[in-house]
């Protein structure tokens, strides 16, 4: 077995034996029988990982059904998968890539450890490029000229840099406002400008390709108001994030970082695409960051099966789509700062694993990525909770919680963490009411991960587990996690449409793209 030439989930042993392991016992697992039955639950469901710990207790699994799942991931080879990202093999087949996102994080060789032939080239330029954007990001942070820092970019190259600013929101410099505008929607943009002086204002154009519509709309925008309100010294106030160095040459910036085609737009804000992060936390915080994945990534590559937290992961979301047939997952964030994750995991993903077809094109006869959705907690709490209580589907829930409160304020953060694992309480164990309208079935199942702080080091750790989980869950069903084919159409047919918004030319269109035409013009 190779990582281009493994068998499908469907067609191994294992896969038959949990169909016959759900029927059995699975479906009928009763969360608050399982405790009651094995007092020493927490402790066999639980996982610690680098700067997380994972009770993966109140899942609707068993020791049994837990070993099956990793007979699974042996006999698809899900290791030898892994074994094949982290050589730099082209597991991106469709675009004939390598996927090597974990590099950006990987710790500059040394003489003790030096760079493998396979990636050495590679390494040192994303140390030269590191060090050059983190130094450049240092000239910002001390330059009282920048006021305001505006990024310009849509999807991976906006999603990750705006999660990630207000997630280490405590370790931000105070002297500069961060900007984020992604929509094409010019509301965005329109609204942001009267608010910067041209002066003062860094624009970042961070596009992976450089071709993307929204993010060079956006960027002509705000070079022609740069340019409309006197500004003249481009090279001070633009700066562009990309693979295409020439395409932002052309544009007219000559302050350029690159990363690689191996960086996928999901996986980019490790690169050149997370300088607003480092103008945000600075260089120091950027590269404890970089290192809490790096210490994830080495848990993934090294750790057991059994012991491995995003193996462990990505096996539960297999369980919970294929057999129990659960298809969302509820994301719920119990810190403030991290109110962004959902919106990040959902690319990540749905983008990364909204699949059909297997790495061989062939169609799958099988469910493949689940709905993810969510709000910070506690808010959540006040709008959909009652679904996931009540409610007549089940939805697993990944509860995420920080120890340590970096506020002073009395009270809250007791409260907060009460309402957390109370949610993750009530969930489970329900309440009987023979009136119906109160009762609470109970047994929906949810994971919980804790962190102790939120640093620039958990926290990138927490995003990288988050990345390998889901290189699981695409790797068991065989599919290829890193293209994103299925954007392309509406990209094209928006093309296509635009002029005709002018001409109102409604030639070949179906009825209803012609009848909404008709009424726009
Ligand atoms: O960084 P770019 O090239 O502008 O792309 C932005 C985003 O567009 C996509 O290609 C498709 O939505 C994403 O994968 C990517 O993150």
């Amino acid at each position: 077995m190779d990582a281009f030439h493994r068998p499908r989930c469907d067609t191994v042993p294992a896969w038959a034996q949990l169909q016959a392991q759900y029927a059995a016992t699975g479906a009928a697992l009763d969360l608050r029988q399982a405790f009651a039955a094995e007092p020493g639950r927490f402790a066999a469901f639980s996982q610690d990982a680098p700067y997380v710990f994972a009770d993966l207790s109140k899942n609707r699994i068993d020791a049994a059904t837990q070993n099956l799942l990793f007979d699974l991931a042996r006999q698809t080879g899900v290791e030898v998968h892994r074994d094949a990202m982290f050589a730099g093999a082209k597991i991106n087949t469709t675009e004939d890539r390598a996927v090597m996102h974990f590099l950006l994080r990987k710790s500059a060789p040394t003489q003790a450890a030096p760079a493998s032939a396979a990636i050495k080239n590679e390494l040192a330029e994303v140390h030269a490029t590191l060090d050059a954007m983190l130094a450049f990001a240092e000239t910002i942070r001390a330059d009282s000229g920048i006021t305001d820092v505006v990024n310009i970019g849509i999807g991976g190259s906006d999603l990750g840099p705006l999660m990630a600013t207000l997630a280490l929101d405590a370790f931000a410099t105070p002297s500069k406002r961060m900007h984020f505008v992604s929509n094409v929607d010019g509301h965005e943009l329109a609204a942001l400008l009267p608010r910067l002086q041209v002066g003062s204002t860094l624009f970042l154009i961070a596009s992976k390709t450089f071709t993307t519509t929204e993010t060079m709309t956006n960027a002509r925008s705000a070079k022609a108001w740069f340019e409309a309100q006197g500004g003249t010294d481009t090279a001070r106030h633009f700066a562009a994030l990309t693979t295409n160095v020439a395409a932002a040459k052309d544009f007219g910036i000559s302050t350029t970082f690159g990363f690689w085609d191996w960086v996928g737009g999901r996986y980019s804000m490790w690169s050149a695409i997370g300088l607003p992060v480092a103008i945000a936390i600075g260089a120091a915080n950027f590269r404890d960051f970089l290192a809490g994945a790096e210490a994830m990534d080495e848990h993934f590559r090294s750790a057991p099966l059994e012991q491995n937290l995003p193996i462990r992961l990505g096996l539960l979301d297999v369980w919970y789509r294929n057999f129990h047939g659960f298809s969302s997952r509820s994301i719920a964030p119990y810190h403030s700062a991290l109110r962004r994750l959902p919106a990040y995991l959902q690319q990540l993903e749905m983008e990364s694993n909204g699949k059909q077809v297997d790495m061989q094109g062939q169609a799958l006869p099988f469910d493949t990525c689940p709905v993810l959705w969510g709000e910070a907690g506690t808010n959540g709490q006040h709008a959909y909770f009652q679904m996931l209580h009540q409610g007549t589907d089940v939805v697993p829930v990944e509860f995420i919680a920080v120890k340590k409160a970096r506020h002073s304020l009395a009270g809250h953060h007791n409260t907060l963490l009460a309402n957390v694992v109370a949610q993750a309480q009530a969930l489970m164990v329900g309440k009987v009411d023979a009136g119906g309208h109160r009762n609470f079935p109970g047994n929906r199942p949810s994971t919980f991960l804790l962190l102790d702080d939120l640093t620039p080091a958990s926290f990138g750790a927490l995003i990288a587990l988050q990345e390998h989980r889901v290189f699981v869950s695409g790797a068991l069903w065989g599919i290829n996690s890193f293209d994103q084919w299925g954007v392309e159409l509406g990209k094209v047919l928006a093309k296509d449409i635009e002029p005709r918004l002018q001409s109102g030319d409604v030639t070949g269109l179906d009825g209803s793209t012609a009848g909404l035409l008709n009424r726009l013009r």
